[in-house]
């Protein structure tokens, strides 16, 4: 349905809503504040255009993969059926494909991998920073380039910190800067002389290995589009209608990609934003960059100052709040509350004297009004406080549900197959065939040496999964290792049928670790986001492992389970209660902020977090501190609950 009535879903849109949904060419900002209706707005105009225009194709880049899961799912719901021609996906999903595609054009083959943990790119640097290569590197040819590139490094030996863990750090600052090579890097005071020829030698690295770690991936594939026109021009053609959620988050590099597919002649650019809502400064985030893109596409503006979501004394706190920011687009109106009903009880406030008081004061909250564990959250600015939050859960009886990001999985048998899967895309790989040795020991406490493996290879035309089967079938004594290991022999090597693999692993249960079971659910609902997004018949090896490494392990939320949420995990969500905890200065606002003072960027930060921590809110809000946290004593409350005007309000 589409027109200037339209009701989608139940929804009647307000006269702004419905302007952004009508947008159809040019570009446009929809700026606005949370619970505005943004990616609702969003997924509504995406699923017009393709209603409107059976050629429409549109592509729709997230911050998340699970914004992407959500807005699909929320589409195909509006269209009845699965919609072909909208591409949802995050930036680096979206350099993924190109690179897939043409990546070879800049010297990516198409079955790359993602380097997904950190000590395989730290033996990436170690082996570029180091005289002596380890065993896994001196095997392989390198290209007259990489080698000139690496003898070059050597001159600057001596000023490159030894410290690798920092150097990936600057690593990724520089890709998230959109650094290339130039003798300048506007996140460094200085710029050492070997940052160019250090940064130039390990995006090369990259390409030898034909390895891609997330900032590569960003940057090969604005190299690939900015130095090869007949690309970038099918790529512009594929997509007419170019959609952005949560703008004000994208870092220089993403930014670039963004400013290469949308052609500057003929702007099809949405972006939805809010600039009190950055979160991700540290990750190259800017306020500075919304004023880039109004300038570089003279956006036209909608402004959604209405929130469905909050109470609206709620809503007085946030724009109270917020308006200490000086860093602010000046013309953004504040928030309107649209909800009606008003109690002044939907706030709450309280000291504790002990932290653990202020922990279990939340069971008993939750019981005292029995509300719905489903529809709470508790939030903080720090991660530490939520895991004693959760021991003290645990002990009045809740199940904690506290999501940690993760690259990888964790639990051994899972880590086995993943590696197994790994060295059976790239058989001739030896830093797949180290991993699966040390998967093997990890799981079973046997080892395999990678030397007798590489030896029996060599009998087998070199393939290194089927020479690694052999050995640990001679050496294998319990049954049913036995049996994986000639299901990997069934379904890996001799013949490729890694679906049918999968039904069979998961089917059994490998050891009484919880973590297993938590983590097969988890990929079994990956798997399937990967199989609806490619379909089986299209789906090869080296794409399924790259979409699954692309993809966050977070376990999921069981219910009756009780959230406990970082603000930056808890952005774009919304719930019934919500319990921010922690409320003192040096935890929220941070340590570091307090530290440089009232007025800097990283207070201004802190302030964001709160605005978008306090707006998850849909009825109440409960604010807690207390007096002592970590044995310290003394703490003071958080400056934002005075700028909020809370206590001020009270008093009167
Ligand atoms: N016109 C409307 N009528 C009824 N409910 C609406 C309307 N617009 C938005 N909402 C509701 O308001 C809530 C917030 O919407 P949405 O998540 O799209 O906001 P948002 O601006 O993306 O928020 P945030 O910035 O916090 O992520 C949702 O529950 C949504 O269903």
């Amino acid at each position: 349905m589409c027109g200037n009535s339209m009701n989608f879903n139940n929804y009647s849109l307000n006269e702004n809503q419905q302007r952004a949904v009508d947008w159809n060419e040019g570009p446009l900002l929809v700026l606005a504040g949370p619970g505005s209706g943004k990616t609702l707005v969003l997924t509504l105009r995406a699923t017009r255009l393709l209603q409107d225009n059976f050629q429409a194709s549109v592509l729709a880049l997230t911050f998340t993969n699970k914004a992407a899961d959500e807005m699909r799912r929320r589409i195909d719901e509006i269209m009845g059926e699965r919609a072909d021609r909208i591409h949802l996906c995050t930036f680096h999903s979206f350099a993924g494909d190109i690179l897939r595609q043409h990546g070879s054009h800049v010297g990516i083959q198409p079955d790359f991998s993602l380097l997904t943990l950190e000590e395989d790119r730290i033996a990436l640097l170690d082996f570029l920073l180091s005289e002596k290569p380890s065993h896994y590197y001196e095997y392989r040819e390198y290209s007259e380039k990489f080698q000139l590139l690496k003898e070059k490094l050597k001159n600057y030996t001596a000023s490159i910190p030894a410290d690798h863990h920092n150097l990936l750090v600057l690593l990724d600052r520089l890709f998230a800067d959109s650094y290339n090579c130039e003798f300048k890097t506007s996140i460094t005071v200085k710029t050492p002389s070997w940052i160019p020829i250090f940064f130039e030698a390990y995006c090369q690295l990259l390409i030898e290995h034909n390895r891609l770690d997330y900032g590569g991936l960003l940057y090969f594939a604005k190299k690939l589009l900015s130095e090869n026109k007949g690309v970038l021009r099918i790529t512009r053609l594929a997509w007419k209608y170019i959609c952005v959620d949560e703008f004000q988050d994208t870092n220089r590099a993403q930014y670039d990609l963004l400013h290469l597919l949308v052609d500057s002649d003929n702007p099809n650019l949405f972006v939805v934003a809010d600039d009190d809502q950055i979160i991700y400064q540290w990750n190259g985030a800017s306020p500075e960059r919304l004023q880039v893109l109004l300038e570089d596409y003279e956006m036209g503006i909608v402004q959604l100052p209405e929130n469905y979501r909050c109470p609206s004394i709620i809503i007085k706190y946030a724009n109270h709040l917020i308006r200490h920011n000086h860093i602010r687009n000046k013309y953004k109106k504040p928030l309107i509350s649209l909800k009606s009903n008003d109690k002044s009880d939907f706030v709450t406030i309280q000291e504790y004297s002990d932290e653990y008081e202020e922990y279990s004061a939340i069971s008993k909250i939750i019981i005292k009004n029995d509300w719905n564990v489903d529809e709470c959250v508790v939030l903080a600015r720090s991660g530490k406080i939520l895991e004693k939050t959760a021991q003290s859960l645990v002990l009045n009886g809740f199940t904690p549900y506290y999501p940690r990001r993760k690259n990888e999985f964790e639990c051994s048998s899972i880590r086995l197959i993943y590696a197994a899967l790994r060295l059976a895309n790239t058989r001739h790989d030896r830093e797949y065939l180290r991993r699966l040795c040390l998967e093997w020991k990890n799981f079973t406490e046997r080892i395999i040496e990678v030397v007798d493996v590489e030896a029996e290879a060599a009998l087998c035309g070199g393939d290194f999964l089927r020479a690694w089967i052999d050995i640990a079938l001679n050496e294998v004594t319990c049954d049913s290792h036995k049996v994986l290991l000639q299901k990997f022999r069934q379904y890996l090597v001799d013949r490729l049928l890694v679906i049918e693999f999968l039904d069979w692993f998961w089917s059994i249960k490998w050891s009484d670790d919880p973590l297993e079971t938590e983590e097969k659910e988890t990929w079994i609902d990956l798997h399937n986001e990967v199989i609806r997004e490619h379909s089986l018949e299209n789906i090869t090896l080296h794409l399924y492992l790259q979409e699954l490494d692309l993809k966050s392990k977070i376990c999921l939320q069981t219910p009756g389970s009780l959230s406990l949420l970082t603000v930056h995990a808890a952005k774009g969500l919304e719930y019934k209660h919500v319990f921010l905890i922690g409320m003192v200065e040096g935890i929220f606002p941070s340590y570091h902020a307090v530290r440089k003072g009232p007025i800097c960027r990283e207070m201004e930060e802190e302030r964001r977090n709160c605005f978008v921590a306090i707006t998850r809110v849909k009825e109440t809000l409960c604010i807690s501190w207390a007096k002592n946290y970590d044995g310290y004593s003394g703490k003071n409350p958080s400056r934002f609950i005075k700028e909020m005007d809370f206590l001020i309000e009270n008093d009167s």
